[in-house]
């Protein structure tokens, strides 16, 4: 991809994005937008995969048809929220592998704490497409490409809902090689780390917890 962000202005994205911010959203529409949505989210980031063609034979004819070039995608869940986005990716691409990597943030120092870490093999050969719908600090996306990286992943993106330019900012300077998808880059983040006007805790949110 060139673009190191890209924003989503599809009209299905920022309609369903619309209604998931609302507070009194419920927890099940709440999940089950974000399942739409990643579906959407999923064409832009898979957009420019590399390409081939294969010998196959039509009933009419043989022809070189076009396929995705090279090894299984991984799909890299950041634990918990990441997951309400890989689910319905995973419709999608139903092949590929899938790793997660677990990481919450501490409420005071706003530093990502690891929990768990579990990544599919030979990441060198693989795209990469890591999924948390949030992007706000960027310390937890910055972390775990961190983790990849060490792991030997080297043709990464990062797939999220909402970004704060002060994660898109850190992201650029930590990892330029790897392009960010979204559906929207919001205004700020507040004293707390949470992005507005945001959607507030997207775990909470998708799980109905507090
Ligand atoms: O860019 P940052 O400032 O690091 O914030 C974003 C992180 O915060 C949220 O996770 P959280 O820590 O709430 O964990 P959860 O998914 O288990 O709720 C979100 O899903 C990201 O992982
Ligand atoms: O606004 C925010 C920031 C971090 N994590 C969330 O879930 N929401
Ligand atoms: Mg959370």
């Amino acid at each position: 991809m060139t673009e190191h962000l890209t924003v989503v202005n599809h009209p299905l994205v920022q309609h369903k994005l619309s209604i998931m911010r609302e507070k009194d959203t419920s927890t099940k529409s709440f999940r089950q937008l974000l399942r739409e949505i990643s579906l959407l989210l999923a064409y832009e980031v898979t957009r420019e995969l590399p390409m081939t063609t294969m010998q196959i034979e039509t009933p009419l004819c043989p022809m070189e048809a076009p396929t995705i070039e090279g090894k299984k995608l991984a799909l890299v869940s950041i634990l918990r929220a990441g997951n309400g986005l890989l689910d319905g990716i995973l419709d999608l691409i139903p092949n590929a592998r899938v790793g997660f990597v677990g990481l919450y943030r501490d409420p005071e120092t706003l530093q990502p704490v690891q929990y768990y870490f579990k990544v599919p093999s030979e990441l060198e050969d693989r795209v990469t497409i890591v999924v948390d719908p949030m992007l706000a600090t960027g310390n937890s996306s910055v972390a775990a490409i961190d983790l990849l990286k060490k792991a030997g992943a080297n043709n990464i993106r990062f797939l999220c809902l909402l970004a704060a330019p002060e994660g898109v900012a850190r992201m650029k300077a930590a990892h330029p090689d790897v392009p960010i998808v979204t559906a929207a880059l919001d205004s700020h983040l507040n004293d707390h780390g949470y992005i507005v006007p945001g959607l507030g805790d997207a775990g909470d949110r998708m799980y109905g917890t507090k």
